[in-house]
């Protein structure tokens, strides 16, 4: 799995870092390396996204003060499914109804154990296939690749 941030995750990233590799996760540190206050969520947050997309059934964390720019930057690379995950519940719905290889975090918002029991939500749940889920994630697809969007039911 795949783990970015910018300053304001920085330590939270760290700490996901071994709790996930004590676990067994093979997880790659996207970075930043060092802490920087006046560094930039988009580059840490696309890059994790774009490694994720390339390695199919792979997952990833974004990790910053709300999660929220984290994630609608990591939902900007194509193919991209990314969700704020602020519960281990909507974590889980994340990847059962939305198949989110991609999770947004935010480190302003979480202690440390709470984020760690979100991200374990998200990795250990696998995604519901039921046709409805399935049907409207491919919606959601199809636009992004055709830009065609959805027909709207009939008033
Ligand atoms: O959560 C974030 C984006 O969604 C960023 O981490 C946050 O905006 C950084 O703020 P600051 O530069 O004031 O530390």
């Amino acid at each position: 799995m795949y783990l970015g941030s910018d300053h304001a995750g920085f330590e939270l990233k760290a700490h996901l870092l071994s709790h996930l590799k004590a676990q067994g996760h093979e997880v790659t540190d996207i970075g930043p390396y060092a802490y920087d206050a006046a560094d930039d969520y988009p580059a840490y947050c696309i890059e994790t996204a774009r490694r994720v997309v390339a390695d199919e059934g792979s997952l990833g964390v974004v990790i910053g003060g709300s999660g929220n720019g984290e994630q609608i930057a990591a939902n900007k690379v194509p193919g991209a499914r990314a969700v704020l995950a602020w519960s281990a519940e909507t974590a889980k719905l994340g990847r059962q109804h939305n198949h989110a290889q991609v999770a947004g975090i935010g480190a302003r918002m979480h202690s440390e154990d709470e984020a760690a029991a979100i991200v374990d939500a998200f990795l250990a749940t696998p995604v519901d296939s039921d046709e409805r889920h399935t049907r409207r994630v491919r919606q959601v697809m199809d636009y992004e690749t055709t830009r065609t969007p959805p027909a709207l039911p009939e008033p």
